[in-house]
């Protein structure tokens, strides 16, 4: 906490009461300590790790030995899509792309790396067989996956159906994304490019449908005649599908029978893929963490309040709005009881004649909770907290870091019979989960059982979601967005700067 901060917090504690509750104690960077927040983190006694960076002491040394190795970066999600020709393997991507609308999906063709006709080529061209494997330069789609697959962007060949061979000078870019489909006849039959596939697809249409379609597609759009169009299917696309595309088939992971007239399908694909794009790695290897599921309006959210151009009062305004998306979601981890309630609506009884309400049958809240906030940011949490659950009882928690020994104590003032109380600990920045580990190792101390902490917040850095969920691998993390990682000053990136002084107006 900046050392303007700390006086405002200091100024404030002085007589104030929270929720009831009187702050006896206060977390304040000792005189010593820099104003510097990064600084503060990082104390002179800390230790240096062998990549030069350095790691505070205690529990962050913990943090230290995660950051050895840089956060992964989230994979993207690659679904092949493959089908005889004109089977709609189009059509389907398209949806699929449309329904994933609040995702980044790019598509990636298999006939942009067709190898092109030599000129000796080109001039017999109804002589090549474009359904053969060869036909593709694989080593080149390989590599251009492999790229992407590493987030980085990739420039595609445009491959030109009506003169066989590829625009030399122009290429398209295509950028890295949350999910890529490679789409293409020939899709599963590479090893090695079925292995780049996290699902796999197979748009199954018959075959007279598909010819007809070929035969009309190839004539509108690719400039040939019926007959050159027959020719080539009895000699080469019909013999490749049966030798090659039918056979890779077996390797699809959903058949989609009727393409992209199978709406059903389609439905159930994209719901698997949103399913799997709400689990980030790190909550496939911590079960305890929840990240609500990301919208439009969440993802809009954090854009305007990681904006480092805004307002404070809109800074306010849409933190307090995802704050309240994460209490919500972090109330629906409490147990319940069953309920019944009646309705006000009549529902007539026909044995007796008798007009009762209806019966509604639902749940109970658990009642036992209440919330603790890391002192100063935390706070910032109560608010949507109380508006949730009315009177709810709030304690409070300021972590102290001595300058010199990296020592951190701990001040607080929570209620009285908190080890009965189920505990929704509130603080919106998880960088190094160093504080976060100070609060929750005291909540234990207090008699809190483990498994009855919720951490409320709204971006956590993986760093400290692996350093709290390592310790107390029974409280549950709820947060709104997991972010690439820290930098060397232990903030958290993208991130959004100094969470207190922007939400408080502190920042200048
Ligand atoms: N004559 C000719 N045919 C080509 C050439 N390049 C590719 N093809 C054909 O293009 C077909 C591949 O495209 P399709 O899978 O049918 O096209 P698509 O648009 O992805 O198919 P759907 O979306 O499933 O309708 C192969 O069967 C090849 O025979 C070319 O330069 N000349
Ligand atoms: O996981 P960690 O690495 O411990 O970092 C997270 C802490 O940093 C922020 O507080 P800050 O020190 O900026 O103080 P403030 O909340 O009082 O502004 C945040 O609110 C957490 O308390």
């Amino acid at each position: 906490m900046p050392e303007k901060a700390v006086d405002d917090v200091m100024e404030a504690a002085v007589g104030a009461h929270f929720s009831g509750l009187r702050l006896e104690a206060l977390r304040l960077s000792s005189p010593s300590s820099p104003s510097s927040p990064s600084s503060a983190r990082a104390s002179p006694a800390a230790a240096t790790h062998s990549n030069g960076a350095v790691y505070a002491n205690g529990t962050a040394a913990a943090a230290a030995v995660e950051l050895a190795s840089p956060p992964a970066a989230r994979q993207p999600f690659v679904i092949g899509v493959s089908g005889g020709t004109a089977s709609g393997k189009t059509t389907v991507c398209d949806m699929i792309i449309q329904q994933l609308h609040d995702h980044r999906v790019v598509l990636v063709n298999q006939d942009s790396f067709y190898r092109g006709l030599t000129a000796e080529e080109s001039a017999r061209a109804q002589d090549y067989n474009f359904d053969h494997p060869d036909a593709f330069d694989t080593e080149q789609l390989l590599e251009c996956m492999g790229q992407l697959k590493r987030a980085q962007p990739v420039n595609v060949p445009i491959y030109d159906f009506k003169k066989h061979r590829r625009c030399s000078e122009s290429f398209r870019k295509v950028n890295a994304s949350d999910v890529i489909i490679l789409e293409g006849i020939l899709v599963f039959h590479d090893q090695r490019v079925r292995n780049l596939m996290d699902m796999k697809i197979f748009v199954d249409t018959d075959a007279d449908i598909r010819l007809a379609r070929r035969i009309r597609r190839d004539t509108v759009e690719r400039g040939r005649d019926i007959s050159s169009v027959l020719d080539q299917y009895g000699r080469f696309v019909k013999p490749a599908f049966d030798d090659f595309v039918l056979p890779s088939k077996k390797y699809a992971d959903v058949i989609i029978p009727r393409g992209g007239d199978n709406h059903v399908a389609v439905d159930l694909i994209v719901e698997h893929i949103r399913t799997k794009l709400g689990q980030h790695d790190l909550c496939k290897i911590y079960p305890n963490v929840h990240v609500v599921q990301s919208t439009f309006q969440i993802r809009g959210m954090h854009t305007l309040i990681r904006d480092r151009d805004i307002t404070t009062p809109d800074f306010v305004f849409y933190s307090d709005r995802l704050i309240r998306l994460v209490v919500e979601h972090g109330l629906g981890h409490l147990p319940f009881t069953e309920k019944q309630v009646i309705t006000p609506t009549d529902n007539f009884v026909f044995s007796s004649n008798i007009l009762l309400g209806s019966v509604y049958m639902g749940v109970d809240f658990c009642k036992k909770l209440c919330g603790v906030s890391i002192v100063r940011s935390g706070e910032s949490m109560e608010n949507a907290l109380r508006a949730c659950c009315k009177g709810i009882k709030i304690g409070k928690i300021l972590i102290h870091r001595v300058g010199d020994n990296g020592q951190q104590l701990v001040y607080h003032k929570l209620p009285m019979d908190i080890a009965e109380r189920h505990v929704l600990l509130m603080d919106p920045v998880l960088g190094t989960g160093n504080s976060a580990n100070q609060a929750i190792d005291l909540l234990i101390r207090k008699g809190v059982p483990e498994d009855r902490i919720i951490f409320l917040n709204l971006i956590s850095a993986p760093e400290g979601i692996q350093c709290v969920c390592k310790r107390f691998p029974l409280v549950k993390i709820v947060t709104s967005e997991i972010d690439y990682g820290l930098n060397e000053e232990f903030r958290v990136i993208p991130g959004l700067g100094e969470y207190g002084d922007r939400y408080f107006g502190t920042d200048n």
